[in-house]
C-alpha cells in the first residue's frame, strides 16, 4: 500500500492515517480506494475491535480532491455513479469507526467524519461544506447528515454560506461528542476505542447496528427492529458470561459469541 495511508494498530484498535500533507488530506480517488481497502481489511481482522480514523495536524481532510473535480462531467459522475463506493464503503464497516478530527473537516472531509460512528475532536478542529465557494453542494450525504447532527439551522446556515463551524461549536451542536487538547487527541480516541474493543464483539455490533437504523426508520419500526435485536442478544454466550458476572461480582470474560 501506498503512503497516502498510514496504518497501524495498537493492541485491538486499527488506526488508519490520511497522509497526504501537501493536499491537507484531499480525498482523491486513489486515497479513497486505498481508505476502503483498510477498512475492510481492518473489519475482517478477528483480533481488531475498533478502527480510528485520523489525519494530520492541520487536516482531516479538506474534502474531494478539487483539481480532480475540475475534469468531471455530469455523464462521467452519473454513469460511474460517482460516491457511491465511498459512502457505501465507509458505512458498511461493521465494527465501529471512530474519527479523531485535527484541523480542517471540510466537504467531504465532513461528510467523512460524519460517516464514521463516532468523531472526536482537537480543539483546532473545524467543519464545515464549503461547496457552494466552488459551485456544488455537498454529495456524500452532507445534506442529510449534517441536518440529524446538528438541526436545520446550523445545517442550512453552513451550507448556503460555506463557513466552518469551531470544535467547540460542532460539540455544542451535537456532531462532536468530545473534545480534546490537539496532543491528547489521537490518544483518547485510542482509548476509547480500546474500551468499546474489549466489550463483546457481537453486542457492540448490534448496538452499532440500532443506532444507525435510527436514521433510516420511522420510531415504530426502529423500536420494533431494536426490541428484536435486544431479544436477540439473549441468544449469545455473552449476555450470560456478562449477567452472571454481575451478579457473581466479579469481571466478565467475553468470547465474543
Ligand atoms: C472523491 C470524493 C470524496 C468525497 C467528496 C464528496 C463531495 C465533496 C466535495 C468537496 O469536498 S468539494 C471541496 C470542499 N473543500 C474545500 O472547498 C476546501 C478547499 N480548501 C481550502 O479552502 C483551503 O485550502 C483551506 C482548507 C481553508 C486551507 O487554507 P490554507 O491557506 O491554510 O492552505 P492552502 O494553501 O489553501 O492549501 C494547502 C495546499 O492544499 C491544497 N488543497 C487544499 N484543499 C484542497 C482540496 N480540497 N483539493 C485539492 N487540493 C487542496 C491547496 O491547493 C494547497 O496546495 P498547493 O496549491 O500549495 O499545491
Amino acid at each position: 500500500m501506498s503512503d497516502l495511508l498510514l496504518i497501524a494498530t495498537s493492541g485491538n484498535v486499527g488506526i488508519v492515517r490520511l497522509n497526504r500533507p501537501n493536499a491537507l488530506n484531499a480525498l482523491s480517488q486513489q486515497l479513497i480506494d486505498q481508505l476502503l481497502s483498510a477498512l475492510r481489511a481492518f473489519d475482517k481482522d478477528p483480533d481488531i475491535g475498533a478502527i480510528v480514523l485520523t489525519g494530520s495536524e492541520r487536516a482531516f481532510a479538506a474534502g474531494a480532491d478539487i483539481r480532480e473535480l475540475t475534469s468531471l462531467t455530469f455523464v462521467n459522475a452519473y454513469m460511474g455513479n460517482f460516491l457511491q463506493s465511498l459512502c457505501d464503503g465507509v458505512t458498511s464497516i461493521r465494527k465501529p469507526v471512530i474519527a479523531a478530527v485535527h484541523g480542517f473537516a471540510l466537504g467531504g472531509g465532513c461528510e467523512l467524519a460524519m460517516m464514521c460512528d463516532i468523531i472526536y475532536a482537537a480543539e483546532n478542529a473545524s467543519f464545515g461544506q464549503p461547496e457552494v465557494k466552488i459551485g456544488t453542494i455537498p454529495g456524500a450525504g452532507g445534506t442529510q447528515r449534517l441536518i440529524r447532527a446538528v438541526g436545520k439551522a446550523k445545517a442550512m446556515h453552513m451550507i448556503l454560506t460555506g463557513e466552518m463551524i469551531s470544535a467547540q461549536e460542532a460539540e455544542k451542536a451535537g456532531l462532536v461528542a468530545k473534545i480534546f487538547p490537539p496532543e491528547e487527541l489521537l490518544d483518547g480516541a485510542i482509548d476509547y476505542a480500546q474500551k468499546i474493543s474489549n466489550y463483546s464483539a457481537p453486542i457492540v455490533a448490534m448496538a452499532k447496528e440500532c443506532v444507525n437504523s435510527a436514521a433510516d426508520l420511522p420510531l415504530t419500526e426502529g423500536l420494533r427492529f431494536e426490541r428484536r435485536m435486544y431479544h436477540a442478544t439473549f441468544a449469545t454466550v455473552d449476555s450470560k458470561e456478562g449477567t452472571r458476572a454481575f451478579v457473581e461480582k466479579r469481571p466478565a470474560t467475553w468470547t465474543h459469541a
